[in-house]
C-alpha cells in the first residue's frame, strides 16, 4: 500500500541526514519539504525564532503539544542543557511512530519523552506521571481549537509559574483568534507577536510568545 507523507519524510532523513547529527536531520526535513512535499513542520524561519526563545529561556522543564514527525522536538531537544528532558504529546499514533524514529535518528531519544494521546486527557496527568510541578517552556503546535482550552487547563492544573513562557505556532495561519484574544487581553499574561511566514511558503504566519505573570 502507498506510503504516508511522514513515512516518506523519515526515508528522506535516513537517506540524507547523518545519524546522531540533529542539524543534519533538521536540514534533511527542510530540504524534503522545500523540494519534495510540503509538510506541517514549524520550518526553518519560524524554527529559528523557536530556537532563540528556547535559548533565551534555557528551560529545565519543557512541554510540546503536537509532535507530528518530531522536527520541532529535535530543534528544541538539541538546545537543552545536559540532563534536561522534554515531554511531547502526540494524538496521532502514525505520526508518533515516525517521530520516535526521527528523534532517535538525531540521537536525542534520551532527552525526549513522547506520550501518545489527547492533550485534554494527558495534561491533567502530567504532575503524577512525570513528577513535574511547573513548566518553564511550553510549545503549542497541535490543533488550533485546543490552544485556548489547553492553556486554561495549564492554569487549572497549576502547571504554570511566574515567568513560564508559552510559544504558540500558527496563530495567523491556520489561525487561533480566541487564543490570541485571551493571552493578549488577560492581565495574567504578557504577550508578544513574532511575524514570520507559514512554513516553506510566502503566506503570513507567526508565533505568539506569552509569559505567565502569576
Ligand atoms: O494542524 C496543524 N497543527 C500544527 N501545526 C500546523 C501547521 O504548522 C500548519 F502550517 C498547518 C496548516 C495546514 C494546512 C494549511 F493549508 C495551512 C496550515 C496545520 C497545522
Ligand atoms: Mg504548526
Amino acid at each position: 500500500t502507498r506510503s504516508t507523507r511522514p513515512q516518506r519524510m523519515l526515508k528522506a532523513v535516513q537517506k540524507n541526514a547523518t545519524k546522531g547529527n540533529p542539524e543534519s536531520v533538521i536540514s534533511a526535513i527542510d530540504y524534503f519539504c522545500k523540494n519534495s512535499e510540503w509538510a506541517m513542520n514549524v520550518g526553518d524561519e519560524k524554527g529559528s525564532i523557536l530556537d532563540s526563545v528556547v535559548t533565551e529561556v534555557n528551560p529545565s522543564t519543557v512541554l510540546e503539544l503536537g509532535t507530528y514527525c518530531g522536527y520541532s522536538t529535535v530543534r528544541i531537544a538539541r538546545l537543552l542543557s545536559p540532563g534536561t528532558k522534554l515531554i511531547t504529546l502526540e494524538f496521532n499514533p502514525a505520526y508518533a511512530a515516525v517521530a520516535r524514529q526521527i528523534i532517535a535518528y538525531a540521537g536525542l531519544q534520551d532527552k525526549v519523552t513522547l506520550v501518545e494521546g489527547p492533550s485534554s486527557e494527558l495534561i491533567p496527568q502530567i504532575k503524577e506521571r512525570f513528577g513535574i510541578t511547573t513548566f518553564d517552556f511550553i510549545f503549542l503546535d497541535h490543533w488550533k481549537d485546543r490552544y485556548l482550552p489547553d492553556i486554561k487547563l495549564f492554569e487549572e492544573c497549576g502547571l504554570l509559574r511566574k515567568g513560564s513562557v508559552l510559544l504558540a505556532d500558527n496563530v495567523i495561519c491556520p489561525g487561533t483568534p480566541e487564543y490570541l484574544e485571551y493571552v493578549r487581553n488577560s492581565p495574567h499574561y504578557e504577550s508578544r507577536y513574532y511575524p514570520a511566514h507559514l512554513e516553506y511558503t510566502k503566506v503570513e504566519d507567526g508565533l505568539e510568545k506569552s509569559v505567565f505573570l502569576g
